[in-house]
């Protein structure tokens, strides 16, 4: 197929960086490292963000509520890195969480911006191998798929 979202080289390649990360079984306890990464360098960079994700017990990042949520968000992420190669599957999935954020009041279209920027900015500490360009490419349609109807 041809990738509509990224060539179909840089989906290969970001596929094989992501998926090798968590290679070797448990995958868990790797994706919430990931997750909690993320998680805490938005609320560092964006403040306002933290209090969107009271209803899942934020203010203990190591509570089970949090946990759960944190996996919802990395397995949707997982989910959607292995679907480059699947256009219109890729598409229905970001139709989905477009709609599930859409409905959740404060949630803008800024913070997808602020939480790209600090997924380019850590995976290259987290993966094995991080082809940057490559993460972009793929990772834009992705980020966008989600937030494009979002406010401001
Ligand atoms: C690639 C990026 C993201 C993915 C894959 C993602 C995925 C998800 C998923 C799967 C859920 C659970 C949906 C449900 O069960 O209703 C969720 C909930 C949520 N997301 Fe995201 N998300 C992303 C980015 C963001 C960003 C940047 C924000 C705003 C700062 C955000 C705000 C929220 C909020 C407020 C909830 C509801 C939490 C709750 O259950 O109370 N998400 N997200």
């Amino acid at each position: 197929s041809t990738g509509q979202f990224c060539s179909y080289e840089d989906a290969a390649n970001v596929m094989r960086e992501w998926n090798k990360a968590l290679k070797g079984g448990n995958s868990a306890p790797i994706l919430l490292r990931i997750s909690n990464a993320i998680f805490n360098a938005m609320f560092a960079a964006e403040p306002s963000t933290r209090a969107l994700f009271n209803r899942v017990n934020v203010d203990d990042m190591h509570s089970g509520e949090f946990h759960a949520h944190s996996l919802r968000v990395v397995n949707a992420l997982d989910n959607l890195i292995n679907k480059l190669h699947n256009a219109d599957t890729l598409t229905e999935m970001l139709a989905h969480l477009a709609n599930q954020h859409n409905v959740r009041d404060g949630v803008r279209h800024h913070y997808f911006h602020v939480m790209r920027d600090i997924i380019y900015g850590s995976l290259g500490s987290l993966l094995d191998s991080y082809n940057e360009d490559a993460w972009r490419n793929c990772l834009f349609g992705i980020f966008r798929g989600i937030a494009k109807s979002l406010p401001d």
